[in-house]
């Protein structure tokens, strides 16, 4: 038997009921998470890349249980964690953290940094007062972070420092996933790098996984090994790091990839003319990218290791290639 993934995601879906009408009846549904898949390995950086509104914090949140999934699950241990009493039978929500794009409303103003990061090991395991303290002080280090921020107030850090008390908060009771959900969003690019280096190391550290959520292709690409874009609620391209960058084929995987501003001023020129020759195109083609309600299209694989969602005359010649290995496996 092939080994289990970490966590294996199975046709997701989250819609949200809009009311209306005299009796306040269901009219339609938004289709925030609309049939996603996607497995995570153990000790890998998944990324979950997408504009505002794709439906990416949904389905972070449908994985956490925060939100419930309309169907579809999420399996743990060989478990749907969808399923309250699975997630409770599992331990699931120690092993499972999260870390948020503003640290400053996800922190409690009111407590100081060390009641901020032993409170999950409160909630969790059982220390005393001085093994506690201990451990948030080793948390503190490895997150590069003086002994003196423990009787700090999150306002009296920066958003770098912030973020890096997420971090710690999230990795204190050694948990299996962390979903970071745009977590250097918020942050000045060179900050973001010094986040983004303390993820990585307490990655190696702790061989924990990630779901590393982010609208910007350029941030995503020196953590994840597998990438997922989504758009509309659905997946419309999935591959390696390689696949999407070095061959991308659905257009709104383009227009994201164009959008990743140049730091070379001497590229700048010709960068600014490729995006807009990407945008032209775009605008051109999108339609055809969806299908008659604006929903993207199946995914047809390309290769073993990148399948994209492919207009029905684009798709063709893959559909036939995968026909024709049928055949002759
Ligand atoms: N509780 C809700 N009720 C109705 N619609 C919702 C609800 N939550 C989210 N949506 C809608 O679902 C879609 C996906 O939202 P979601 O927050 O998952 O996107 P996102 O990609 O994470 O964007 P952002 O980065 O801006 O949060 C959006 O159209 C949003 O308006």
């Amino acid at each position: 038997m092939p080994d289990m993934s970490l966590i294996e995601i199975n046709d997701l879906k989250v819609h949200y009921p809009i009311r209306g009408g005299f009796w306040n009846r269901i009219v339609d549904n938004v289709k925030a998470v609309d049939g996603v898949t996607f497995n995570i390995e153990a000790g890998e950086t998944y990324g979950l890349v997408g504009e505002s509104g794709s439906g990416k914090s949904t389905t972070a949140k449908a994985i956490i249980g925060l939100e419930k999934a309309t169907s579809g699950t999420v399996m743990y241990k060989g478990k749907d964690v969808t399923k309250g009493e699975n997630r409770r039978k599992l331990d699931y929500n120690h092993d499972v953290q999260m870390i948020f794009q503003d640290s400053l409303s996800s922190l409690n103003p009111r407590k100081r940094i060390e009641d901020v990061i032993a409170e999950p090991l409160r909630n969790f395991e059982h220390l005393d007062k001085e093994e506690e303290k201990l451990r948030v002080l080793q948390l503190l280090d490895i997150v590069g972070l003086d002994a003196d921020a423990l009787y700090k107030y999150p306002h009296q850090f920066s958003g770098g420092q912030r973020q890096r008390i997420g971090v710690a908060r999230a990795v204190a009771t050694h948990p299996k996933l962390i979903i970071a959900d745009e977590p250097v969003s918020a942050l000045d690019l060179s900050v973001q790098a010094q986040v983004l280096n303390f993820m990585k190391k307490i990655q190696r550290q702790f061989g924990i996984s990630y779901l590393f959520i982010s609208h910007d292709l350029g941030v995503v690409r020196h953590m994840c090994k597998n990438i997922a874009i989504m758009t509309r609620g659905r997946i419309v391209e999935v591959g390696t790091r390689d696949d999407i960058y070095n061959n991308p084929m659905h257009i709104y995987t383009k227009r994201l990839l164009a959008a990743i501003p140049e730091t070379n001023v001497n590229h700048r020129e010709e960068h600014r003319k490729h995006r807009l020759e990407i945008e032209k195109i775009y605008q051109e083609q999108q339609a055809t990218y969806y299908d008659k309600d604006g929903m993207a299209f199946p995914l047809v694989k390309v290769s073993p290791t990148h399948s994209v969602a492919l207009p029905p005359h684009l798709a063709k010649e893959f559909e036939q290639q995968s026909e024709n290995e049928g055949v002759n496996v």
